[in-house]
């Protein structure tokens, strides 16, 4: 079957290094990071050149660099799946959450899911849910000025995401340091590891333990999870509508009434809430702590967020305008082009995969028989230079904006897949992108951040490489520790 992988008749061709037996077993056998490194090496190498890899064991499998073949595969979702290659993997973690479910299954946690992120329910989250639980990150931060100790920029997004998202999706106080939390970051470097190790069964029948136990945590988190809402709306007769500032009714529909409204059974109501809050939380921290890490490094760039960010603001009182309307990409272009480009150089989910059902046709002419595994990685198209151009290693914002009117230009899904694109874009998107333009405007406004280690710009303003950890998406290995300093309340800011 992998011979018939075909293009003009002739079979694809293998990446440099690719051994006779072995495949490209040895990469994928290598911690995740350098398993990035090498999905970017190739794409240097063959640019959109469609390539096959094989790893024994495995089903045939080609990578694709190239959006037009993506923009096909993205658009075409019922014959690109995540199929039975995703799902043996994943499914004791996911179980029939949205992120591991095809067809009908999936189809229902989407109509449930789009209920939660109305534009309305946007604009509580940013003028009254945020405000709230801001200022706990400012406690933190305060403390951490004070007795000038260092604090892990990534534990505290971390800390203000699960709030976020347990409050507004769940109605729940949920914290950083529940035992879910560390039970979900282990079980997602070890299911991580199932996609890059063949062996991982033989593997896990001698030393899965901890991953049983973490997956069960995590499990009965979710029950958890179903059960407090079956309780809350007996209680109240009826759907909760959230409130969180004492006003009432902010929120008019919570994630998991809608979900509860939608599923009949409950245990696929327990793994869709967490699927969602996994695609929620992590991914979120995630995104701040390297968008912090690329600031840090580039003075420059923060010197111009904060620019915007006093520009639009009541300098009367010093505080800053973070209204929802204001963090809107017109209204804070560059805040929003700092974040764009700190995903393309770190896509929280940096590598994909998607299984064919039937025999298809790329765009490129590639002919894959039913059953390939094609696999992207948002990492090395990110860092493309067909796509981007020769300085596409540069952390440079400007890209992101349009030189004569400064405001933001979009790119395509299928060029920037950091949220995938087609019927499976990401549902939270608009979320993420309100949640970073508050996050990034309202800290920098306060506090000044410094790498403890004094590092800073290397010429080119790229900061120099940190590491990504196993996992399912990308936490920064060892997290961001940083010095910080109070601004004192914008006065730095707010001079005339
Ligand atoms: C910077 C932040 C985020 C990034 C980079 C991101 C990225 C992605 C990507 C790449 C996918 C496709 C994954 C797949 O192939 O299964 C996805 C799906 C999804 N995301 Fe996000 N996401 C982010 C934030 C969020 C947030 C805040 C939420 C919700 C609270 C969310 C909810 C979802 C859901 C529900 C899906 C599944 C969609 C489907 O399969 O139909 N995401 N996201």
């Amino acid at each position: 079957q992998r011979s018939s992988i075909r293009r003009n008749g002739h079979r694809l061709p293998r990446p440099p290094g690719t051994l006779p037996l072995a495949g490209n077993a040895i990469w994928f056998l290598q911690p995740r990071h350098k398993l990035l490194s090498w999905f970017s090496e190739c794409e240097r190498k063959v640019g959109f050149s469609t390539f096959e890899i094989s790893v024994p064991s495995l089903p045939p499998g080609i990578v694709i660099n190239d959006p037009a073949n993506l923009e096909h595969l993205l658009k075409n979702n019922d014959i690109f799946i995540k199929g039975d290659f995703f799902k043996l993997r994943s499914r004791d973690l996911f179980g029939h959450g949205i992120i591991n479910a095809d067809g009908e299954l999936w189809r229902i946690q989407r109509k449930a899911g789009l209920r939660f992120f109305s534009n309305s329910q946007l604009k509580t989250l940013v003028d009254d849910v945020l405000p709230v639980f801001i200022k706990d990150t400012q406690k933190n931060l305060d403390a951490a000025a004070l007795a000038s100790t260092q604090i892990d920029l990534q534990k505290t997004f971390l800390e203000l995401t699960t709030r976020v998202m347990g409050k507004v999706a769940y109605d729940l106080d949920m914290t950083e340091s529940m035992p879910f939390s560390k039970a979900f970051d282990f079980a997602s470097g070890a299911i991580g590891d199932r996609f890059q190790n063949p062996f991982w069964k033989i593997k896990e029948f001698f030393f899965g333990n901890v991953l049983r136990k973490a997956v069960k945590e995590v499990k009965s988190f979710g029950a958890s999870i179903v059960s407090a809402a079956i309780q809350r709306r007996t209680d109240r007769q009826g759907p909760t509508k959230v409130s969180l500032t004492g006003k009432q009714s902010i929120l008019q529909a919570n994630l998991i009434d809608a979900l509860l409204d939608n599923i009949t059974d409950h245990h696929i109501v327990a793994d869709a809430a967490m699927n969602y809050l996994s695609a929620g939380r992590d991914t979120t921290a995630q995104s701040l702590t390297w968008t912090f890490y690329c600031l840090i490094h580039n003075p420059a760039a923060a010197h111009r967020v904060l620019s915007e960010v006093r520009e639009r603001s009541h300098c009367a009182n010093r505080e800053p305008d973070l209204s929802f309307a204001a963090v809107q990409p017109t209204s804070s272009p560059f805040t929003m082009a700092v974040f764009n480009e700190s995903l393309r150089l770190y896509p929280p989910v940096p590598i994909e995969l998607k299984e064919c059902t039937a025999e298809t046709v790329f765009p490129d002419g590639t002919f894959l028989p039913r059953g390939t595994v094609v696999m992207w990685a948002p990492w090395a198209m990110g860092r493309s230079k067909s796509i981007w151009g020769d300085d596409a290693d540069t952390f440079r914002p400007t890209r992101w904006l349009d030189i004569s009117s400064q405001q933001l230009i979009t790119k395509s899904a299928f060029e920037f897949p950091v949220f995938n694109g087609g019927p499976r874009a990401c549902l939270g998107r608009k979320m993420a992108e309100v949640l970073a333009a508050y996050v990034i405007g309202s800290l920098l406004w306060d506090y000044e951040f410094t790498d403890p280690d004094g590092t800073s710009v290397d010429n080119l303003g790229t900061p120099a490489e940190r590491r990504s950890q196993n996992s399912l998406t990308l936490p920064m290995e060892g997290g961001l520790p940083v010095r910080v300093r109070r601004r004192n309340l914008g006065q730095d800011y707010c001079t005339s």
